[in-house]
């Protein structure tokens, strides 16, 4: 498969990329077909930037040859070997801090960062790579993608190993499974939240977009797996996964190995127990709200136990500070208001994320729940009107408004959201207001003490993306900019 395609002198490679942005010299660079360009298009800027050698297929070759420097061609495709390359050059097979993984549709991001918070209590020195954050101990590495491309990953992981990381925390995304991009990556643990609808535009159905979940459960990716049982793919992944198999599940009457009770629900935390016949029980708390995020704090402690870590150090560490001491970015985040309406923003930008967050929500307020509400472009068109639907059933008084259009039109996506909601609740209050800032004033002006406000759809970024734009824009400041002109104390 692999064939070199000119008089090649020796090189030492140090590192591996696959954009030509990040080489650093000695580096293999990969120009590698993609979507919008060929990687090869860029070998020279590679190679100026101190590639050593590139690797490429048929379609490169010629662009590759010209940069000047050794060229490897690989006749198949290049993507599936850029994993196990990268491995094989950073020793990461062996050389790498226990490594966990988390998949599924929503939890991924929020359970990685209970499983960092809980292992820096345990006194292990972490890396995590998540949506909202990519880390090696203290230092703080760029992200953009939620699991990085294979060489990136490697490398990571390879740093991690060199500062003495000692456990690292990664969300792998289906994409990331579907592109190669964990590939050469034998997780210690692997976990399995949910699936639910999200990502029909990348995936031709359910049962695909399942399936690209499922390949991280085979002995080339995972040891182990923990598999939440809370929806019904779980149960799946449990039965076709070909790693041994612990069952978690906070469904009540579902048999499983671990089990979630839910304690007690405060608007800005959720105490719960997790047990096991084997660890027993762990009574303890997640400083956010929901049944869910208290599922996802059950299986962190649950991967932890797997992973080999002792119960009893897990007990007593959760005991002496009063829970898992995480802060999530963006997810069902509290902005404090002094005796005013609880204020809740949140990134869950799928139905099942809204339905979730909106029965919690419910659950802690004595009056109205008030929804904000938006979807995306240029992602799943499909899902907008079932999270209209979803928002309409769990609100008394629905917001809908603009997110992150990016390339589409805004009014468009709107409608969609709308025409969702109002199938769902004909005679519902059911508002379109296009602007973000009037529509978080206008649900704040609805507002009473006894009412919670819950805006849902948005990352917590420092911008909106419009037009291919990126405006400068925070949902956080703005909510607290919309309470304090209302005349709430937001300290
Ligand atoms: C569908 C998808 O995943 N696309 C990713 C993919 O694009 P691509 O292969 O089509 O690449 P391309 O832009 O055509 O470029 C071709 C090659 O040239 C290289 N290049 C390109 C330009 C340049 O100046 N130099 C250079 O070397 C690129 O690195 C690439 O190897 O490789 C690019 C480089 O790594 C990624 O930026 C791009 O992610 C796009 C932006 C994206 O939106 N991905 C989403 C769908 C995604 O992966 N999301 C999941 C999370 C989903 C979730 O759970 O919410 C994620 O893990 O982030
Ligand atoms: N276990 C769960 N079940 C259902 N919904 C959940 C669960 N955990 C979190 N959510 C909802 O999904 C939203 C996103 O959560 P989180 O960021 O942890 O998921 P994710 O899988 O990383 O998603 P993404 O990478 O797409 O942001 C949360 O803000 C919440 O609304």
């Amino acid at each position: 498969m692999l064939a070199l395609h000119s008089e090649a002198p020796d090189v030492l490679l140090t590192g591996i990329t696959m954009n030509s942005r990040d080489v650093e010299p000695g580096d293999l660079y990969l120009g590698l077909p993609g979507a919008r360009f060929h990687g090869a298009t860029f070998a020279k800027d590679a190679v100026a930037r101190g590639a050593v050698a590139i690797l490429t297929d048929a379609s490169g070759a010629v662009e590759a040859t010209a940069a000047g420097v050794p060229v490897l061609l690989v006749t198949e495709s290049p993507r599936d070997i850029a994993g196990d390359l990268a491995a094989w050059l950073y020793g990461t097979s062996t050389d790498r801090p226990l490594t966990l993984g988390v998949t599924g549709t929503n939890g991924k991001t929020s359970t990685v960062h209970f499983l960092d918070a809980l292992l820096t209590q345990l006194g292990r020195k972490t890396g995590l790579s998540s949506t909202a954050e990519r880390r090696i101990g203290d230092e703080v590495v760029v992200s953009s993608l939620t699991t990085p491309e294979a060489p990136e990953l490697h490398a990571l992981l390879a740093r991690m190993h060199e500062v003495d990381v000692d456990a690292a925390v990664l969300e792998v995304s289906a994409h990331a499974l579907t592109r190669h991009r964990v590939d050469g990556v034998v997780f210690d643990v692997s976990a399995f939240t949910n699936l639910s609808h999200d990502h029909l535009d990348d995936y031709a159905d359910m049962d695909e977009y399942f399936e690209a979940k499922l390949a991280l459960f085979t002995p080339e990716r995972s040891r182990k797996a923990v598999v939440s049982l809370d929806t019904p793919a779980g149960f799946a992944v449990a039965e076709r996964a070909g790693v041994d198999v612990v069952t978690i599940s906070s469904t009540p009457g579902v048999a499983s190995d671990w089990t979630v009770t839910i304690d007690d629900e405060k608007p800005d935390s959720t105490a719960f127990t997790v047990h096991s016949e084997r660890a027993g029980s762990f009574s303890t708390r997640v400083p956010v709200i929901g049944r869910h995020m208290a599922a996802n704090g059950g299986l962190a402690i649950a991967m932890l136990v797997e992973a080999g870590i002792s119960p009893n150090e897990i007990r007593s560490v959760l005991d002496r500070d009063g829970g898992i001491l995480a802060t999530l970015p963006g997810r069902s985040v509290l902005v404090p208001v002094v005796d005013g309406p609880a204020v809740y923003v949140d990134a869950g930008h799928s139905p099942d994320a809204f339905a979730k967050t909106l029965e919690s929500v419910r659950s802690l307020t004595r009056g109205r729940v008030i929804m904000v509400a938006g979807a995306n472009g240029d992602r799943d068109a499909l899902k907008r009107p079932e999270m209209g639907r979803e928002a309409a059933l769990g609100s008394d008084v629905l917001i809908i408004t603009d997110h992150q259009p990016r390339s589409e039109d805004p009014a468009e996506i709107r409608s969609a959201v709308l025409a969702g909601a109002r199938e769902a609740k004909p005679d519902g209050d059911i508002r379109e207001i296009a602007a973000p800032e009037l529509a978080i004033r206008a649900a704040v002006a609805e507002a009473t003490a006894e009412d919670t406000i819950l805006w849902a759809g948005l990352p917590e970024k420092e911008y909106r993306e419009v037009a291919g734009v990126k405006i400068p824009f925070s949902v956080l400041d703005e909510t607290r900019a919309a309470l304090t002109e209302a005349g709430w104390v937001t300290p």
